[in-house]
């Protein structure tokens, strides 16, 4: 098993590479089959929020999988109504019940609800400074929304999770995070399985004795950037950390970055529809 990398948040805090994300695991069981087989291949990060419902069941798969707490990275989010009802410390506490945590990670806004996220921040920044968040964070956003943060706050979020992956490679938004000092985390970064038929990363991929899938999951970290790719089966949870015995070159690199076509697989959600992004 090949130890993870990490990278180093500007908090000081360390960020696993690869993590395990839930969207659509549901139950106890699901999630604890998912959980186990992960620590099993060696993941120590995992991604919830509370939109997905399932913290519960991730709480109790983590408090199970015998993993002390310290080694472990758990990243929860808060969703668009508690945002527009001013209820972000009561969500963030309900979240951790649910996790049965006493703190996370990271903690996210998960979307810039126009008109609330610059108040969101700044109730973040109080969990921040009561130690239950080690850091935190923004999903989902674009540049005008962190400059809108930078007016109005000096804490620089230590993430952006967005989605990213060779048929969306967010070459701008990359370089804005990264001239910040803000790590990307790149989400859906299989792009729900739209390239695991692409010839381009299978021929890379018969070259290195990898699958398409391995091979864009391979691209997105050796770019620096941490990926929480999602399973429920022990044998592709398995397969999408197994990316770490091989480096690809900078031609094949540059030859991946040419698929981009700003393909969106993670929809935004109903309550955000609508809304003009540039603002
Ligand atoms: N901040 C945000 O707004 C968002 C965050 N996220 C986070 O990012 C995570 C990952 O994104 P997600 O949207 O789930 O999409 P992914 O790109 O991770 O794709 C997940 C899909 O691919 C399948 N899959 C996984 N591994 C393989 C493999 N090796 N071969 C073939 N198919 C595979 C999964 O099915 P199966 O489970 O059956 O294996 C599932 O259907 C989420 O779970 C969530 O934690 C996602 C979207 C938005
Ligand atoms: O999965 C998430 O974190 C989301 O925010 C959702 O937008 C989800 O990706 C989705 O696709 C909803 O249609």
């Amino acid at each position: 098993m090949s130890e993870i990398p990490s990278i180093t948040l500007n908090n000081g805090y360390e960020l696993p590479q690869i993590g395990l994300g839930v969207y659509k695991t549901s139950g106890d069981t699901q999630m604890k089959q998912a959980v186990t087989a992960a620590i099993a291949a060696g993941y120590r990060l995992f991604d919830t929020a509370s939109a997905y419902k399932n913290e519960e069941y991730m709480g109790s798969a983590l408090s199970s999988c015998g993993i002390p707490r310290n080694e472990l990275f758990i990243t929860t989010k808060v969703w668009n109504n508690a945002q527009r009802l001013g209820d972000v410390a009561r969500a963030f506490e309900r979240s951790l019940d649910r996790l049965k945590l006493d703190y996370v990670d990271l903690y996210l806004i998960h979307w810039p609800v126009p008109g609330c996220y610059p108040s969101t921040w700044k109730e973040l920044e109080r969990i921040h400074e009561s130690g239950r968040a080690r850091s935190i964070g923004v999903s989902n956003f674009e540049i005008p929304h962190l400059e809108q943060l930078f007016q109005i706050s000096g804490v620089i979020p230590a993430v952006n999770q967005i989605e990213c992956h060779p048929l969306w490679n967010r070459e701008p938004l990359i370089q804005y995070c990264r001239s910040r000092g803000i790590a990307v985390q790149a989400y859906a970064p299989l792009a729900r399985g739209a390239y695991a038929d692409r010839e381009m990363l299978a021929v890379i991929g018969a070259k290195y004795g990898k699958t398409p899938t391995q091979i864009g999951l391979r691209w997105l970290v050796q770019q620096g950037l941490s990926i929480i790719p999602k399973s429920v089966h022990p044998e592709r949870i398995q397969s999408n950390i197994d990316i770490l015995d091989f480096e690809l070159t900078d031609t094949e690199m540059k030859t991946i970055a040419t698929m981009d076509e700003q393909l969106r697989t993670a929809g935004i959600p109903e309550d955000l529809a609508g809304i003009d992004w540039s603002k």
